[in-house]
């Protein structure tokens, strides 16, 4: 084959446009990205050859070398991983393949201050090479393919690169960048070994260097210099960083392999690493980010777990083992248990991985908890401040006896706390609960309706904002313990936003009582609190659904006064329901009303307008429910509707019915006529 031209695809021009033009305020990072590349291809060939050792041909050691040419200039990263074919080059490196970076094309704005904060987000992978070099070669040979189908693809990093083929005796790839101008004190030893120690240690592969030494002038006044001995020594630690002692691991250690992992240029709020032994063996390490990713919500949206079963790598995105609404977690899994060709399909059915996932979202709900009551602890000391310690929290209550954490222990052999890290960058007034709770709360819902076993943990997570409280910050305990003496239900309500929710008029007697309500504004709520009945006993009852019935709040008087209402209301009633037959599935007198004439409300069991109206506009089939209209008789509109009759009766029936759906946020089914109502009124 002859050299070949190709173009990148248009997303890959936008991303190296980006790359080359913007100033990466952190240009090192790309040899973070180029040895994670080549570690991960050394871990795809040590995957393959469990079926086929052949494709380790005469050199099975794996490693990644770095080296450097002062003269020429270059910077080069090697490794004897998997390599790739002519047509994986072409496809691997000309386009982009990654759903995350795609998005990220997607939302480039043109403007060079916000794009280049966008791509920290996202990371570019290979494309970080044109942060400090102006060409770049690739040299690779994928493993098992024979000496004459090497391929050398090289690119400018503008909008072309080219492909030819040649005898490549070494599989694997050599990725050598001609550095700028501006990138020169990259060729340096000192400096490359120290990056390679801040990015690289957790590697699991040596990651090597040639020998240095100093050598004297070899003549009297001749300057001395540091020479390249043609030995190579290994820089990083080279064992997994989840396989070795905590002790031995520092909280940077920690970050900088999260942000390996995840992608994040931003540390996690915390994390969980721990050896598990009992019926299954297995070592994790979990940590949350402290930002959601962009495709959060996007149910397609992978688990960022690995897996690797007695340190060989087996597979990304391994969703089996953990459950969906925590698909948050980055981390780790190390089996001892799982055979090594366990495939996807297989990790759906065995108990093994059962019981990995049970293991792991425990410990989750564990450091959510510890993380909590943190924040719990520290606002009662009132100092307003976290402790930003190495992040040693309070035990996670386990629930299984065959889950112990090895190295948890102390000397003694007694179980000490569960290993919880978080960083310090955090550590603000807000709290890490509080800052989790805002990126993941409304994902954590999802698990009541998802894991039933761990559902009164989860209850115990959630927090709302309240009629006591702007701030997502009331947990179901804190409103259960300022219930009202005689108050039966927790009583919530569901609404668009806060602003909504505040101006409900379903709220109404609720505030004249000083009864709390809490305000949900999650999408997910309706759903979610339909799996929660009650809390620790107490009843869940949202105030939109069903008759009101405040029990032991609402005196005989008052009750007594309600009925009698009702009863010489019911001509107007009658007349209310045949006008509004359309609309309403029965009108009733309520006793929740105190300042407004009329609202909505659904029989309990159905699902909100609300949560209807936010169905229809995702496209999706709504049963067809009417609502229940409630009167208050005591308002002056409704003694009007007493006394009109004929069509000025059925106007005010309508504009009583649309204006409650305003205020619950909804609007009129014919708003032109309903204007014309109101306007007719007015006039
Ligand atoms: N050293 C290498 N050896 C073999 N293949 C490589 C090497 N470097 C890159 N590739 C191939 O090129 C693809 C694109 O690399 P890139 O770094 O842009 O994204 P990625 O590695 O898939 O994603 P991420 O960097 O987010 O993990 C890789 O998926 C891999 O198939």
């Amino acid at each position: 084959m002859s050299t070949q031209k190709h173009s990148f695809q248009a997303e890959v021009a936008q991303v190296l446009h980006l790359v080359t033009h913007s100033l990466y305020s952190n240009p090192e990072i790309f040899l973070r990205e180029l040895i994670s590349n080549a570690a991960d291809a050394c871990d795809k060939l040590r995957f393959e050859a469990l079926d086929n050792s052949g494709l380790y041909e005469s050199d099975p050691e794996l490693r990644v070398r770095v080296s450097f040419d002062e003269k020429a200039r270059t910077l080069t990263i090697d490794d004897n991983g998997i390599g790739m074919s002519v047509q994986e080059a072409i496809d691997n490196l000309g386009t982009i393949a990654k759903s995350g970076t795609r998005e990220f094309t997607s939302r480039l704005t043109g403007d060079q201050k916000a794009d280049a904060q966008l791509i920290g987000q996202f990371g570019v992978g290979f494309y970080s090479a044109f942060i400090v070099a102006d060409k770049v070669t690739v040299e690779t040979r994928r493993a098992g393919l024979p000496v004459s189908e090497g391929v050398r693809w090289q690119s400018d990093g503008t909008g072309d690169f080219e492909v030819a083929s040649i005898e490549r005796a070494q599989r694997g790839t050599s990725i050598t960048l001609q550095l700028r101008e501006d990138a020169q004190d990259f060729l340096n030893g000192w400096k490359l070994k120290s990056i390679i120690n801040k990015y690289s240690d957790h590697i699991s592969l040596p990651v090597q260097m040639e020998k240095e030494e100093w050598k004297d002038g070899e003549q009297e006044g001749e300057p001395g210099g540091m020479v390249k001995t043609g030995e190579w020594e290994t820089i990083n630690q080279a064992n997994a960083l989840w396989a070795r002692p905590k002790k031995d691991i520092t909280d940077e250690q920690y970050i900088e392999f999260y942000k390996s992992l995840s992608h994040d240029f931003e540390a996690p709020l915390a994390w969980s690493h721990n050896k598990v032994e009992g019926s299954t063996e297995y070592t994790q390490l979990l940590y949350i980010p402290a930002k959601a990713p962009q495709d959060l919500w996007n149910r397609d949206k992978h688990a960022g777990i690995k897996l690797y079963v007695k340190r060989v790598f087996i597979m990304n995105e391994a969703d089996a083992l953990l459950p969906s609404y925590l698909r948050f977690v980055f981390g780790v899994i190390d089996s001892a248990d799982l055979p090594l060709n366990v495939s996807r399909e297989l990790l759906q059915e065995s108990r093994d991985v059962r019981a990995i996932r049970d293991g792991n979202t425990r410990r989750v709900l564990g450091l959510l908890e510890s993380l909590a009551d943190e924040q719990r602890t520290d606002a009662q000391s009132q100092e307003g401040k976290i402790d930003i310690g190495s992040g040693e929290a309070t035990p996670a209550p386990e629930s299984t006896a065959d889950v112990t954490d090895v190295e948890d222990k102390n000397a003694a052999g007694k179980e000490t706390a569960t290993a919880a890290g978080a960083s310090a960058e955090f550590a603000d007034e807000a709290g890490k609960y509080a800052r989790f709770y805002a990126e993941f709360g409304a994902v954590l819902k999802e698990g009541l309706g998802e894991d039933f076993a761990n559902r009164e943990r989860i209850a115990k997570l959630l927090r709302y904002a309240s009629t006591q409280s702007d701030t997502v910050s009331v947990s179901l305990a804190d409103y259960k313990a300022r219930m009202k003496e005689g108050q039966k239900a927790i009583y919530y309500l569901t609404a668009d936003n806060l602003a909504a929710a505040k101006s409900s008029p379903q709220l109404e007697l609720f505030r004249k009582k000083g009864i709390e309500v809490l305000l949900m504004t999650d999408r997910v709520d309706e759903w979610a609190m339909g799996f929660l009945s009650d809390f620790d006993g107490t009843p869940l009852q949202s105030i939109a659904k069903g008759a009101v019935d405040l029990g032991d709040l609402q005196d005989e008087a008052e009750r007594k006064a309600a009925e009698e209402a009702a009863e010489a209301f019911k001509p107007v009633l009658e007349r209310l329901k045949a006008a509004l037959a359309a609309e309403a599935e029965d009108v009733r007198v309520t006793t929740r009303l105190v300042d407004s004439p009329a609202c909505l409300v659904v029989k309990d069991g159905q699902i909100s307008t609300q949560l209807a109206r936010l169905l229809k506009q995702a496209g999706q089939a709504v049963p067809d429910t009417r609502p229940v209209l409630e009167v208050n008789p005591a308002h002056p509109l409704l003694k009007k509707l007493e006394a009109a009759d004929g069509a000025a009766f059925a106007d005010l029936a309508h504009i009583l019915f649309d204006q409650a759906l305003l205020a619950e946020g909804g609007l009129p089914a014919d708003p032109a006529a309903y204007v014309k109502r109101v306007n007719a009124l007015l006039a």
